[in-house]
């Protein structure tokens, strides 16, 4: 394919290529409200790890992050009623959660994924409640709104709420993000704190509120509709009907098993994974669940596990393994329940869920792990923010960050509840930039940016821009990209490298709203960010043994993709 990424040097670095285990990139600075001015700091000693002012009586330990609630000065203003709807997936927790946020005069909800904000937001602003959506990459502001739906990394822990809604909080104990939803818990001030989950993180946040003034209820609840664990597996791709979702783990596994399943002509299969760009997910997510469309059956990783509202009749595991990163691992007992209780959606056209196996011998895991509560949370992340680096870098002037990081993590000193968020992806990218001439705020800000540093053309991209930057303080997207050449893939590997330019793309609207005269074109790169998600669904359209049969209801965006490939001879 014609890609005219000009990446002009490939990332060396050991390690790079291993996967981007955690969503670094939708990581905010944060604000840390120390009760001490910076421009009182004289000096430090490495040793006591404090600082002392001009007036000699104000000492700080920067590593001690033992009492993170005392962080939030707002949340501690005044006491919140903080209400946990704790239960199994499809048991109405965000349902009713939601309920509330609607009809409070002001609110926040905070989801995991884009989607889910985007999913939200839509929902308010459809039942007459003004909404804006704030993620890492998208700012829509609607007239008149006092709610917003974000990314629970966007989430402002300045402003005061009538409610706040925390959605799959469990996701506490998530070695990479979790410190995010740590924050939110602790920081947002709300009357109202509403937090959906499993119900294994209620210990925990029981715990973690003790030392806050809130007020704790819980509620728990039971599934909607029944979710049954099939006796016999599948056998064989004959038995597939319309429903049906079967779940595998590599991207070259889903093409596979959509090409198989499609060869006998009864069927035809939506995908889904995780770096299909979003609106690609949710596009294909809408054909499979509209029963009119062609696509009756769904190949998807465990990107289906949160986040998309899908009409699944049957949950077929194709495996019980995944590769995680760094080695091929068993399922875990969650993990197996968030993916198989996607089935049989209360309200859809399947009330009733199933769930099965490809191979009769991963039936036993399967039935266990349904039968078995999840283990309890035991710890919630925590990350050092952007303000806590930049006073502990003071007493480190002859580091760069990479070092700054390491030694901070190494040494800073945290109460049982909490532990350090994995920072090993950040250190990567510390690693890659340190040494251009950037201060430490702009290397911050590069090292949590949505990088996917298991993709090299993210990589590169990302190295590019943070040297262009150094360089010359602005970064035309024109320099490493070329628009008018994107092409419809016409192989996987093809479209692997559109989903990559895709995510540099997505890198470049990152960027530009956090740096925003340096990064100018951000109208340009969602554009091309568009082109490249209908050229990918047209891929889809065409893939596999599609074309042998009449065309799958499709898109109302074949005008929309004409018109903007046509946009190629425009002066951007
Ligand atoms: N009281 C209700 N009336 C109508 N629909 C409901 C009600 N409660 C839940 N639903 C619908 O049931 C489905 C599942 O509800 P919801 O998404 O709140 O479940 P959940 O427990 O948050 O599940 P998940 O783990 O998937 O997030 C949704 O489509 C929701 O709109
Ligand atoms: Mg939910």
């Amino acid at each position: 394919m014609a890609v005219s990424l000009l990446l002009r040097r490939r990332v060396s670095s050991a390690g790079v290529s291993r996967a981007l285990r955690g969503l670094v990139g939708g990581m905010e600075p944060l604000c840390l409200h120390l009760e001490l001015k910076i421009g009182a700091l004289v000096s430090f000693s490495d040793k006591t790890r404090q600082y002392s002012s001009f007036s000699g009586t104000t000492s700080f330990d920067f590593l001690d992050l033992t009492s993170p609630h005392t962080w939030y000065p707002k949340a501690r203003s005044k006491p919140r009623k903080v209400i946990l709807h704790m239960g199994p997936t499809n048991s109405g927790k965000t349902h009713n959660a939601l309920k509330r946020l609607e009809s409070s005069p002001s609110g926040i909800y905070c989801g995991p994924l884009r989607l889910l904000a985007w999913e939200v937001a839509k929902r308010l602003n459809k039942a007459k409640v003004p909404c804006d959506l704030l993620t890492g990459q998208e700012r829509e502001e609607v007239d008149g709104a006092k709610h917003m739906a974000v990314t629970v990394e966007m989430a402002d822990v300045t402003s005061n709420y009538h409610c706040a809604v925390i959605d799959e909080i469990q996701m506490l104990g998530c070695r990479n993000r979790g410190f995010s939803f740590t924050r939110a818990l602790l920081g947002i001030s709300a009357d109202e704190l509403h937090l959906c989950g499993d119900a294994a993180a209620v210990p925990l946040i029981q715990k973690m509120l003790k030392v806050t003034s809130d007020q704790v209820e819980v509620h728990f609840y039971d599934r909607l509709s029944p979710l049954v664990p099939m006796k016999v597996p599948l056998g064989s791709f004959s038995n597939i009907r319309t429903g049906d979702c079967i779940v595998t783990f590599s991207r070259r596994e889903i093409y596979r098993l959509k090409k198989q399943i499609e060869s006998d002509g009864k069927h035809l299969c939506s995908v889904v994974y995780g770096s299909l760009p979003p609106e690609t997910r949710t596009r294909q997510a809408t054909m499979f669940n509209d029963a009119s469309s062609e696509l009756d059956v769904l190949v998807a990783s465990d990107a289906i596990g949160m986040g998309l509202n899908l009409n699944i009749s049957r949950i077929i595991f194709s495996t019980m393994t995944k590769f995680d990163g760094i080695e091929n691992r068993e399922l875990s007992v969650p993990e197996i329940k968030q993916i198989a209780g996607r089935a049989g959606r209360y309200g859809s056209r399947f009330p009733v869920g199933e769930v099965t196996c490809l191979d009769a011998a991963d039936l036993p895991l399967l039935h266990s792990s349904l039968k078995s509560p999840s283990p309890t949370l035991e710890r919630a992340g925590l990350f050092p923010t952007f303000d806590l680096m930049y006073m502990y870098s003071r007493s480190q002037p002859n580091r760069g960050l990479y070092q700054i990081l390491e030694h901070f993590v190494e040494n800073a000193t945290l109460s049982d509840n909490y532990f350090i968020a994995d920072c090993e992806e950040v250190m990567k990218v510390a690693a890659l930039i340190d040494e251009l001439p950037l201060g430490l705020h702009d290397k911050y800000l590069f090292c949590i940016s949505p990088v996917d540093l298991s993709d090299d053309i993210s990589s590169q991209g990302l190295t590019q821009f943070a040297q262009n930057y150094a360089k010359r303080g602005i970064v035309p997207l024109r320099e490493i990209f070329t628009p008018g050449t994107l092409q419809i893939p016409k192989t996987p590997g093809a479209l692997k490298e559109l989903e990559s330019i895709h995510k540099v793309l997505d890198l470049y609207v990152w960027l530009s709203f956090r740096l925003e005269e340096s990064f100018p074109d951000r109208e340009l790169a969602s554009s091309q960010k568009s082109i490249c998600h209908l050229l990918i669904e047209e891929f889809l359209e065409r893939f596999g043994l599609q074309k042998h049969r009449p065309k799958a209801k499709r898109l109302a965006s074949n005008t929309t993709l004409t018109s903007l490939l046509s946009q190629k001879n425009r002066p951007y």
